[in-house]
């Protein structure tokens, strides 16, 4: 048989390519998902710890976060999550908001053992939900810090945040140790699972499309996944 000259193979590889490209827009569920989430809390709650005993599987040390960092984090075959984590230093927490479009899902992490400043975290908790880009996002609260001596319990912390005035979200508190990745992925199922059901709701609101990472205003660098966690 002969060979087809070369820019019609190119042409017919190209639809292809679209092809199964318009395929996975209109059958998601038959292809790969990514969401986007966003992780706040306040400074030194566990976030970055998080972020990378999630990526690779393993306790990190960390510094104090300026700017963000960002990973890929696999929870099933066909579900991935972009996480960012942000800085949690109250200078820095104005920033929260420049990478909130588009997000899916936000993080809050705390430090259970944080009990002094439980109410600053809750007003945090209360005003970032005001925004509009979040408006159709789940809410999964890590209680952090589960391992040390006097953390406060899931309903203890579900109150110091007066989680049941929060009718807006829905929400899920989950108990977790980044050090040893104790219910993190727990809380990320719950997450996963959130999404799911709204995608398979009858009037569910569109979630954004899958895409490209999208670099949000304002954003600092990006840290190759190699490098040290800020
Ligand atoms: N015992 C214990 N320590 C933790 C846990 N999670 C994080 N830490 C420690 O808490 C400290 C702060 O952790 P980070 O992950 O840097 O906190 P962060 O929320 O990213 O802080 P910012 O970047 O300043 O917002 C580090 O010393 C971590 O090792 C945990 O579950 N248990
Ligand atoms: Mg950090």
């Amino acid at each position: 048989m002969g060979q087809l000259p070369s820019t019609l193979n190119a042409t017919l590889a190209a639809w292809s390519e679209s092809l199964s490209q318009l395929w996975l827009q209109f059958f998601p569920r038959w292809g790969d998902r990514e969401y986007k989430i966003v992780m706040v809390g306040l400074d030194n709650a566990g976030k970055t710890t998080i972020l990378y005993r999630l990526h690779l599987g393993e306790a990190v040390r960390t510094v104090p976060t300026i700017g963000s960092n960002v990973e890929q984090v696999k929870v099933s075959k066909h579900i991935t999550f972009e996480i960012w984590d942000l800085a949690g230093q109250a200078n820095l927490r104005p920033s929260w908001s420049n990478y909130y479009q588009a997000t899916n899902a936000i993080i809050v992490v705390a430090d259970s053992t944080d009990r002094a400043r439980i109410g600053i975290l809750k007003q945090e908790l209360f005003k970032q939900l005001q925004h509009e880009h979040l408006s159709n996002a789940c809410v999964l609260i890590y209680a952090n810090k589960q391992d040390l001596n006097g953390a406060m319990t899931v309903p203890e912390l579900s109150e110091g945040l007066d989680l049941i005035s929060l009718k807006s979200h829905n929400w899920h508190v989950q108990a977790s140790c980044a050090l040893t990745g104790e219910g993190l992925l727990e809380g990320l199922q719950w997450v996963a699972e959130e999404l799911r059901r709204k995608e398979a709701a009858p009037h569910a609101q569109p979630l954004p499309p899958p895409g490209p990472p999208q670099q949000p205003a304002g954003a600092a660098a990006q840290q190759p996944a190699a490098a040290p966690p800020q």
